[in-house]
């Protein structure tokens, strides 16, 4: 189990990180996710021993993860941290770079295992290629096969695709957080893209400027986002008096009520009126305004602006919202 037991850290005068306290288990995904600047890559570069910490410790089983001020060479051997500068050889090919870390002793288990390592990055195509020749995602997609090739215990992760374009993210997605369950690796992954967390991860951990303000499985974080700057990190939220919708509640309430949650009517409901329409692929978004308060729906076609529409929220929503 990896502990990190009540870690605070500054850089310099500002605090970035405020009373951390995480178990996270063997073989468990977790993801780090918040708003840019919340401390995501601080925390990750603290648990790797990169950076000195004064307030708090970090445990990995029973052993104390010490630091840049004990440890000669930073980092510790069984963790693997994949920053966002991809630390590759520019100058060898892929293969070169991915088969670096393994054992020249057994050629065959050489061969194997860089092929694939190729095959799940999608790269095999690109084997003999130098690194250097690559694109930015291509690139990318190297240092994830070269930190894998090291088979890591626990593999920290600073937004693994940024660089990677959405046609190939979401095979790539698949493929190394199937093969990293397989293997049972311990996965913490650093990103602001919900889409890289809500299939994959056990367990979601939201920072808001240095602390944590929620740890939770993604399907009760979706359900029940305690606040909008939850909400906001799946897609467009809206946090609403509950009986502006249901005029029959005797609460003044706000629930949060995602955009994708309310059903347009022509005859009943929330009255609002339209002001924009969003072409989102295969739906709109819908920006409405009711007695000036801004709200956002979605709708299969667009609306002219000043129409007006009627808003309705199922009981259920209302109801899962409610039990926090
Ligand atoms: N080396 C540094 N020296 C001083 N301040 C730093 C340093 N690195 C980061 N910071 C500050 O610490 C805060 C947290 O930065 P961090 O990179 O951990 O955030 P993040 O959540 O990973 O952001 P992003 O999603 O944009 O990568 C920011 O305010 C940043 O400006």
């Amino acid at each position: 189990m990896l502990h990190v037991d009540h870690v605070s850290f500054r850089y310099n005068n500002s605090p970035v990180l405020e009373d951390i306290n995480l178990k996270i288990e063997k073989g468990e995904h977790v993801s780090i996710i918040g708003e840019s600047g919340c401390g995501k890559s601080t925390l990750l570069k603290i648990i790797y021993g990169l950076l000195h910490v004064e307030v708090g410790a970090l445990f990995w089983n029973d052993t104390q993860i010490l630091g840049p001020n004990f440890n000669l060479v930073p980092g510790e051997p069984y963790m693997k941290y994949l920053s966002q500068d991809f630390d590759l050889m520019p100058f060898i090919t892929v293969e070169e770079n991915v088969s670096q870390f393994l054992s020249v002793f057994e050629p065959e288990k050489l061969k194997e295992r860089t092929q694939e390592l190729l095959e799940m990055i999608e790269l095999t195509d690109f084997a003999k290629v130098k690194v250097k020749n690559l694109s930015g995602g291509q690139q990318q997609r190297v240092a994830l096969a070269r930190v894998l090739a090291q088979r890591p215990e626990v593999l920290l992760l600073d937004e693994p695709f940024s660089h990677i374009d959405n046609f190939r993210k979401n095979g790539l997605r698949r493929n190394l957080f199937g093969y990293l369950k397989k293997k049972g690796v311990t996965v913490i992954t650093a990103t602001h893209d919900h889409n890289d967390m809500l299939p994959f991860a056990d367990t979601v951990v939201v920072l808001k400027n240095g602390k944590v303000i929620a740890k939770d499985s993604p399907k009760n974080l979706f359900e029940h986002p305690k606040d909008l700057y939850i909400a906001g990190l799946f897609g467009e939220a809206n946090k609403i008096p509950i009986n502006i919708i249901k005029s029959y509640a005797d609460t003044q309430r706000e629930i949060i009520v995602y955009a994708h949650e309310f059903k347009v009517s022509q005859k009943s409901g929330l009255e609002v009126e339209v002001v924009r329409s969003y072409f989102k692929g295969g739906y709109f978004m819908i920006e409405g305004v009711y007695e000036g308060l801004p709200i956002f729906f979605n709708h299969e076609t667009a609306l002219d602006s000043h129409k007006k529409v009627f808003l309705n929220v199922s009981i259920e929503t209302i109801n899962q919202r409610l039990n926090l």
